[in-house]
Formats: C-alpha cells, sequence, structure tokens
C-alpha cells in the first residue's frame, strides 16, 4: 500500500511539473493508518449514514471494500455510488495534497451509506504526514497569477481542528482559504 501511495503521489507531482517525489517529500515519512469499517444492516437506511460526509485529512487513502457497496463520492453536486470491484483498490485523494497543489488536486468528499439486509466491510490505509509536519502549497506552483490558497498548517493542529469541529462536508480545509 505503501508502494502504490508514493507511485501515486509521484504521478500526481510529475503531472504537475514538480519532481516525482515533490509531494511525497513535503509530507515525510508516511503515518500509515488503517481503519477497518464495520457497517451492519440498518432497518431504516434513509434515516441514518453509516459515515458522515468528509474528505480525509491526510494526503493519499487507498481502500478495498467488500461486494455490499456503499462508500459514495460527491461529483458536480450529486452523490456517485462507487461500485465494488474485485480486486480493486479504491484512490481517495485526501487534504493535504489538495493543500501542496494549490487547488490543482481536490480531495474527495465522501460518505458510506448503509443498507437494510446485509453487513459492510470496509478497508482504507490512509498515508498522513507526521503530526509535526508543516504543509503549505508547493512554491513551484504559485506566482502572481496563481497565488497561494492556503495557508500553511502545522499537521497535528489540522488534525485536532478535524476533531474538534468534526468534519462537515469540506470546512476543515475550507478554514485554512487564505482571502484574497
Ligand atoms: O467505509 C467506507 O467506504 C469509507 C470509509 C472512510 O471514508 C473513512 O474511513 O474515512
Ligand atoms: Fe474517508
Amino acid at each position: 500500500m505503501k508502494l502504490l501511495a508514493e507511485r501515486l503521489l509521484g504521478f500526481i507531482s510529475e503531472s504537475l511539473g514538480l519532481k516525482s517525489n515533490y509531494i511525497q517529500d513535503a509530507v515525510g515519512e508516511f503515518y500509515q493508518n488503517i481503519t477497518i469499517s464495520y457497517y451492519p444492516p440498518c432497518p431504516q437506511p434513509e434515516l441514518t449514514l453509516g459515515l458522515q460526509t468528509h474528505s480525509d485529512m491526510g494526503a493519499l487513502t487507498l481502500l478495498i471494500q467488500d461486494d455490499v457497496g456503499g462508500l459514495q463520492v460527491l461529483k458536480d453536486g450529486e452523490w456517485v455510488t462507487v461500485q465494488p470491484l474485485s480486486d480493486a483498490i479504491v484512490v481517495i485523494l485526501a487534504d493535504q495534497t489538495q493543500v501542496i497543489t494549490n487547488g490543482e488536486y481536490i480531495s474527495a468528499q465522501h460518505r458510506a451509506i448503509t443498507n437494510a439486509s446485509r453487513a459492510r466491510l470496509s478497508v482504507a490505509t490512509f498515508h498522513d504526514p507526521a503530526k509535526t509536519v508543516k504543509i503549505s502549497p508547493a512554491s513551484e506552483l504559485v506566482n502572481d497569477s496563481s497565488p497561494p490558497l492556503y495557508r500553511e498548517v502545522v499537521y497535528g493542529d489540522y488534525v485536532s481542528s478535524w476533531y474538534t469541529k468534526g468534519p462537515e462536508g469540506k470546512r476543515n480545509l475550507d478554514a485554512l482559504l487564505l482571502k484574497s
């Protein structure tokens, strides 16, 4: 998972004209976190979500889901179900990559819905900076016509505020926006 995350961040860096290890260097050694989520059947799925709308706070998330399905991503204002595919790994771009790329790449808002009949399992591997790492837009991507969109943040502070305020859409990322 770590190698895959490194390669994907490498491709993202290269696509923006940065050296391939740019984002990896900005993030530093990954703090790898694994969450296994179990969603029991819910008698009234229309009344509750399995997981509320959020974007992941680190750099990149790699997710494996079983064949039940329930992960949805927000695309053009609509919720789109990520169809389970056997052997597939879902790549979820997370907030720090949005900051480093100065908004060229956008972290995905997603949620998990429940269903009435089958329990669901997902395994997410988060690739995050260490808590002491400072994250800011890549200087190579910032100039007079493309000013920095986000202020620098110590990743640990971002995590604290995420847990204090809770994830509500992308409000934690929006709090880093510099006023133009
Ligand atoms: O269970 C899922 O499909 C989503 C899990 C997730 O988004 C998370 O743990 O951050
Ligand atoms: Fe997530």
